[in-house]
């Protein structure tokens, strides 16, 4: 084991969990360093792609994101897929429950194409990665999200190739969406 002596102290615990971790560490050459990081943890998330390809569209999400607004993004909007916190729940559970409160679609099964730390630097939080067809007689809401949390998300259902048009012009700045836009265009999930 390279990591030894790992001493834990909260530095903020709000809505979400901000440890700073001294540790000794070894490094490749043999030299023990003790190092501090600081690690905020707020769990872990899951996102999908929703996409449909008879009408040849996918679903995306729009909504302020205040950290965004902190760092150069003009008015705070983001365009990302459907994702949330996986609570207690399993990752396929919570994409599925989140699609439905925030895009109101209701899906039967998803397909889980890859799991990865979303800010491994900073964020304990590893993001599960999904894709999953709609259809048009999926659709039991409006979607929107949840009223009790003041969540107000736009839902945007549109061409794919207007997507990846978005995508190749640097107009998409969410990292996941990025990713299964990305996904979707390797393998051909919407035809080449
Ligand atoms: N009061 C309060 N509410 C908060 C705070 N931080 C987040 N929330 C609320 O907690 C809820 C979280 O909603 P989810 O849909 O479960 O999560 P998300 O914010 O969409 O997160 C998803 O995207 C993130 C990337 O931006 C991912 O990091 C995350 O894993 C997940 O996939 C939202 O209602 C949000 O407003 C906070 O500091 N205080
Ligand atoms: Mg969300």
């Amino acid at each position: 084991m390279s990591v030894k002596n790992i001493q834990i102290e909260l530095l903020s615990k709000q809505y979400y969990t901000l440890n700073k971790i001294t540790f000794d560490y070894m490094m490749r050459n043999g030299d023990w360093v003790t190092q501090v990081r600081e690690c905020y943890d707020r769990g872990d998330g899951a996102g999908i792609l929703l996409y449909n390809t008879e009408k040849q569209t996918v679903i995306l999400t729009k909504q302020f994101r205040m950290p965004t607004y902190m760092n150069d993004n003009e008015n705070g909007f983001l365009l990302e897929i459907c994702a949330g916190m996986l609570d207690k729940d399993n990752p396929e559970a919570c994409i599925i429950r989140e699609t439905e409160e925030e895009v109101g679609y209701r899906l039967k099964s998803v397909t889980k194409v890859y799991e990865a730390y979303s800010s491994p630097g900073v964020m304990t939080e590893k993001m599960h990665f999904f894709i999953g067809e709609y259809s048009d007689d999926m659709k039991v809401s409006a979607g929107g999200g949840l009223e009790s949390e003041h969540e107000d998300i736009e839902v945007l259902e549109i061409p794919f190739k207007e997507a990846v048009r978005m995508l190749n012009n640097g107009e998409i700045h969410d990292t996941r969406t990025i990713v299964l836009l990305q996904y979707a265009q390797i393998h051909g999930l919407l035809g080449a």
